[in-house]
Order: structure tokens, then sequence, then C-alpha cells
């Protein structure tokens, strides 16, 4: 980290950047002093190896201009449910702050990406804005390109320049999680994807109902998506209700309720149907708790094992609920849920 580089904003935020960062791809922090250390001491500044594998090309996508959605990114050969396609660290990361005036902020956030290596400062420039006004053009970057990232408990902006090629969709083939220790972020497909097949991720919880899903696109990406989910909303959100209901009846542990590994299975269904297959951490574990309550804790223990699959490509290896199937796996018999539904 060049010291030299530190610009006092106020009293409370720092610009610091550090060009050596991963093999000279560089990384800029606009942050408090305090937060600037606790990332310092974080392994990809500490340890060389700790970025082995990333920020490396994958050779399984391309990027090209997708009609009516700027680029995208589209996969060179065909890849596997599972299959990494991206593993970034971001060039910018800021607080999310919103004591500075616009003005203010995006001289240093101009001040933050100057500082970074020429191909890395290139590549953050050349990313999509969402109001293509030149006077704002570092936070625009960032509106139309942002993901969270927690430094020591504090949401941080970040930009991921590779990443950000991905368009959405509200059926996607991939999803992503971000790992605060390695400042990392990973995407993996989700489903079988073909040669030059566009990949997607979700912008927006693809289980919301359409006109929420259509609500937060737009006023949060300025964009209206023509996917076959949003076009066909009525059937969508049909289906959508009838998740809702599965999941109530499966979430209900009265003795009236009606919740059962046929359920669990139908449920798992409408969402390999919709395309969600990146979200169905839910249903796997639906389907788990409802054969282990049906006394098979052979399917309850192969359901909570894919559970655990889908909440490591989707949350990261310390999501909390990783536990409950973890708990499950350990001890199906001992687990609550065993015979619960047995009468
Ligand atoms: C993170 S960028 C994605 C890459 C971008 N298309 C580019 O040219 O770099 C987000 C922007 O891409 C566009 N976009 C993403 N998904 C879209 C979609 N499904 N339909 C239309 N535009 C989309 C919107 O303009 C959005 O603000």
């Amino acid at each position: 980290m060049d010291r030299g580089l530190c610009r006092l904003v106020g009293s409370k935020l720092c610009v610091y950047t550090d060009t050596s960062f991963s093999d000279g791809r560089g990384i800029s922090l606009f942050t408090t002093p305090e937060l600037a250390e606790h990332a310092l001491a974080l392994p990809p500044f500490q340890n060389p190896d700790a970025l082995k594998g990333i920020n490396k090309a994958s050779g399984t996508w391309y990027t090209q201009e997708i009609p009516g959605k700027g680029m995208g990114m589209l996969a060179k050969r065909d890849l596997q449910s599972k299959d990494r396609i991206t593993a970034h660290t971001p060039a910018l990361l800021a607080y999310l702050e919103s004591d500075l005036s616009t003005t203010e902020r995006e001289k240093f956030f101009k001040l933050a990406v100057s500082q970074l290596p020429e191909e890395t400062r290139e590549m953050y420039l050349g990313l999509a804005t969402v109001y293509g006004l030149p006077q704002v053009k570092y936070q625009d970057v960032v509106k139309a390109n942002t993901f969270q990232l927690d430094i020591d408990g504090h949401n941080h902006l970040a930009v991921f320049p590779e990443t950000s090629r991905m368009n959405h969709a509200c059926a996607p083939n991939a999803q992503y999680y971000l790992d605060p220790t390695l400042l990392t972020h990973f995407v993996h497909v989700t489903r079988p994807v073909k040669e030059g097949e566009e990949i997607t991720i979700s912008y927006t919880s693809p289980l919301d109902p359409t006109h929420i899903r259509q609500q937060r696109l737009s006023q949060g990406f300025h964009f209206t998506c023509t996917c076959t989910r949003c076009i066909d909303h009525e059937r969508t959100d049909t289906v959508l209700q009838h998740i809702q209901a599965m999941q109530n009846s499966l979430n209900d542990w009265s003795p009236s309720s009606t919740g059962s590994p046929d359920v669990a299975e139908e449920l798992l269904d409408a969402y390999r149907q919709e395309g969600l297959e990146g979200f169905m951490d839910i249903p796997y574990g639906f389907a788990a708790l409802a054969y282990n309550a049906a006394n098979d804790e052979g399917m309850a223990a192969e359901y909570a094992e894919r559970a655990e699959e889908l909440i490591l490509l989707k949350d990261g290896a310390w999501a909390p609920n990783l536990r409950i199937w973890q708990e499950l796996l350990r001890d199906p018999r001992g687990h609550w849920s065993y015979g619960r539904r047995m009468g």
C-alpha cells in the first residue's frame, strides 16, 4: 500500500491505492483509516498465495454486444453445473456513505480510480453507466455495476470490472457470492450452459412477484426486463404463489400440516421449471426435512447434501445456514425433524 497516495477526505474518509495488489492489478479503497487498516490485515494483502487462482482468465467466457442489453458475457464452451466462471477482486471499494455531496463524492471516486494501474483503470472506465452523464461518470459506473462487500461489519460498494459484464435474468444460469476475507467475487454456473449461451445472474430476487422485480430493476438499473418470466407474468406470478403455498405447508409442523415428501418433490419441480436452479437450497432444505419427518433418512441426507452444495455456490463457506444441513447430515435420526410427521 503506497501511503503517499493517501488523501484525507474531511476528517473521516481516505483514498488508499495499492498499485501492486494482485500482481499489479491494483485496488483502490475509499474508506476510513480504521477500515483500511482492517482490509490491509486481510490475507490478499498479507499473503501472496491468498489470491492463487483469483484474477486469472478462466477460459470459460467472452464478451459481446447483446441486442438491447449492451455488452454481455457468453460461454466460450459448454459448461457444467458448478463450473467456476469468474473469481475477481474489486478495482474500487467505497464506504457506503450518504454524507458527501455528489460533487464531493465524484472527486474522490475519480481520484481513487485514476490512481489505479492503467489496465484496471481502463476496464473501470469502459463499464456501463446508468445516466450517461460525464460529470458523474465515476459514480455512474458504481451505480450500474455495484455489489456490496462487508469490511469489518461495514458495507462497501465494490466494482468488479470483469464480472460487471454479466447481465440480469429472472431465471439466471449462474449464481454469485462475495468472500469478505479474500475480497473476492465468485461466480459459478448452476445448470448446464451451451457454448455461445449468455451467462446471467439475477440482480434482484427471482422469487419476488414480477411487478416487484420490474420495479427494482427499473429503479436500480434503469432497464425493463424482457425475459420470458417477465413477459409471461401472469403465469409466473401464479407459479410463485403456488411455490409460496407449498413452502408454507412444508414449514407447518402442526399435526394438521399437509407438508410431505410429495409436496417437497412438487416444489423442487416448480423451481426447476422456473429456471431457479441457483436458488434451490430452499426447496432442497424443505425436501430434506420432509423426508426426515417421514423417517426416510436416506433421501433426507441426499437433499441436505444438495442444499449444502448450493449454499456454498450462493452464499459461501461461512453461510450460517450451512450448519443447519450439516447438523442433519451428522445425525438424521437424532435431528428434531426425524419421524416428526409419522403421527
Ligand atoms: C452490470 S451492467 C451489465 C453489463 C452491461 N450490459 C454492459 O454493457 O457492460 C448492468 C447494465 O446492463 C444492462 N442490463 C443488464 N441486464 C439487462 C437485461 N436483462 N435487459 C436489458 N438491459 C440489461 C442495464 O443497462 C444495466 O444497467
